[in-house]
């Protein structure tokens, strides 16, 4: 059976080998990849004396992958954005393989940033032991961007080419050669509550979904989903957040605690139910997944308990696409070198709409939360730097500077302590184009949820094969905040977040974690009786 996608299978076909998994443990139909695979870990246990034990772990899985390749529509709140916008005019010039000339000569398009499209990873090793790297999009068969059928919402009434020239991302060139096709994509009206963003958002809010019955909202939204699926003959949609940064929603028992609460709120309009809540409950009760790029609290304990009810996978929080992102890795560096950071000064300034959102206190406040929280991991793994509790001086700072439109600048200073009381001070200076930077994120999100909506997992206990928890986890490596299943550990440290995802689709088609130990040559197999002097 051919056995996997190459990186660009043709939706619905059957999968064009790129390579098969020659294992006792796996097994391919003409419809999946079967894989038997040994979770192992190690429980950690220690008594009164304080001796530690330790002791190895095997859980028995089996993944089921569907193989066949849906055809898949991106619906993306705030399409008409600096992030929808662009990343529309993207893949239509990939789509087209659209060139354009810039003072540096000619650009050719690409998909760099997306780790799905332009990553690769280790397979394993050839005759020689030397390493064989495989695009990550051929791991399991996902959908191409190219492939993708858009769609979405916004408050403001411009279309794709009008937004695009409004976001002053793309060179002027490339934009003249789009634009034709992006005037034909206009935003479907979405719902607007003012008090969720800030207010100087308002000149732009001229296409709305009229009155304020939010569970007439609910269902304008999961007609809108319908009729675009049927429009389009997708097999499938995916929901992502690109909409503006809102306020945090206060949780309060009774209104969204609980996913009957939250419907019964929805019925009563409830003020505190924000926009974005109102999105992801329309995509759960519609079976469509919903992802949040921003860092709001969309998903609210109701919000969360409704999805888990319908099996219905959501993701988020915030696009990690640059300051963050770098923040992810030097602490990880830093800590896990045994150097201790102790201040962490993360300054930025950006020009472009979501920066003039940001520019209010209660937007901001979203993202300042996002943006902390990400060095919780790392720190907290280390007990040899930091005492229980103990955590660096880390502030953020953003402010708004028109002139630099979507060209962010990122200043960050890390203050660690070093050997015998010294201090290292390592200074950045990041020009993150916000939206060259997020928008493949939003690629990757889309078809890495897609992909995981085709896998299920069953083990010895469990007689019929079932899909992963409805809080997509695997996702974090694109996010700032990552949703985690209630009550399970967040990861942000970026190595880690990258060897999850990795690992997981590794496990999918029966194949061990990388740990690249290259114990082949530290511990050669045939290595001569005979010691070297
Ligand atoms: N590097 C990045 O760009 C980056 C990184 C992380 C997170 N984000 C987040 O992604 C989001 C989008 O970023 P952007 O630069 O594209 O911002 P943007 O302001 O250019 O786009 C947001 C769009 O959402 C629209 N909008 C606002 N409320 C809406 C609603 N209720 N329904 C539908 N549309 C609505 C606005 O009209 C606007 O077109 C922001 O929340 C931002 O914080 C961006
Ligand atoms: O991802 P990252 O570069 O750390 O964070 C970014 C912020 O620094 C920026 O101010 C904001 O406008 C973007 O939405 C994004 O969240």
């Amino acid at each position: 059976m051919p056995p996997h996608a190459s990186d660009s299978t043709p939706i619905g076909s059957p999968t064009p080998s790129a390579f098969r998994v020659n294992a006792p443990n796996v097994r391919y139909t003409d419809d999946h990849i079967i894989a038997d695979y040994v979770y192992s870990n190690a429980i950690v246990t220690s008594n009164e004396g304080g001796s530690i034990n330790v002791t190895p772990t095997n859980t028995k899985y089996t993944f089921k992958t569907e193989l066949k390749v849906p055809r898949v529509g991106l619906m993306m709140v705030g399409w008409g954005g600096n992030n929808g916008s662009t990343l529309t005019a993207s893949i239509v010039a990939n789509r087209h393989n659209i060139t354009w000339r810039t003072k540096d000569g000619v650009k050719t398009p690409n998909y760099f940033g997306s780790v799905v499209q332009a990553s690769t990873l280790k397979l394993g090793i050839d005759e020689k032991g030397k390493d064989v790297y495989i695009p990550f999009s051929n791991i399991l068969p996902m959908v191409h961007p190219n492939d993708l059928v858009l769609g979405g919402w916004d408050i403001s009434s411009l279309d794709l080419a009008k937004s695009m020239q409004r976001a002053c991302v793309l060179d002027y060139d490339l934009q003249r050669q789009v634009a034709p096709e992006l005037e034909k994509m206009k935003p479907l009206p979405s719902i607007y509550y003012p008090d969720f963003i800030a207010a100087n958002q308002s000149d732009r809010a001229d296409n709305l979904i009229p009155g304020d019955d939010k569970k007439a909202h609910v269902e304008h939204i999961r007609n809108d989903i319908r009729q675009f699926k049927l429009a389009n003959q997708l097999d499938k949609v995916i929901v992502v957040w690109t909409a503006n940064t809102e306020r945090y929603a206060e949780i309060i028992p009774g209104v969204n605690t609980t996913a009957d609460n939250l419907l019964k709120a929805v019925e009563e309009s409830h003020p505190e139910i924000a926009p974005s809540t109102i999105f992801a409950i329309a995509c759960i009760l519609e079976n469509v997944p919903f992802i949040n790029g921003s860092p709001q609290n969309t998903f609210v304990p109701g919000c969360i308990e409704l999805a888990e009810r319908h099996r219905v996978y959501i993701g988020g929080d915030d696009f990690k696409s640059g300051q963050t992102k770098v923040k992810s890795v030097l602490v990880e560096f830093l800590v896990n070198s045994g150097i201790k950071p102790i201040g962490i000064t993360s300054y930025n300034h950006l020009g472009n709409n979501d920066g003039k959102n940001l520019s209010a206190p209660q937007q901001f406040r979203s993202k300042e939360i996002s943006k902390s929280n990400v060095v919780d991991d790392m720190v907290n793994s280390n007990k040899i730097l930091y005492k229980p509790g103990e955590h660096p001086d880390h502030v953020v700072v953003i402010k708004y500077v028109p002139a630099v439109g979507d060209s962010k600048r990122a200043l960050d200073e890390y203050v660690s302590e070093i050997f015998m009381g010294g201090r290292n001070t390592v200074s950045l200076y990041n020009t993150c184009e916000d939206s060259l930077l997020a928008s493949p994120l939003i690629l990757d999100l889309a078809i890495l949820t897609e992909l995981t909506s085709r896998i299920q997992y069953r083990t010895e206990e469990m007689t019929e094969f079932a899909p992963f928890h409805s809080v997509l986890s695997i996702l974090s490596f694109m996010l700032k905040a990552p949703l985690v299943p209630p009550g399970t550990p967040v990861v942000n440290a970026f190595s880690k977040q990258r060897a999850a995802m990795e690992n997981l689709f590794r496990a999918c088609i029966g194949l061990p974690p990388q740990s690249d130990m290259l114990l082949e040559h530290k511990a050669p197999v045939n290595r001569s009786k005979k010691a070297v002097k």
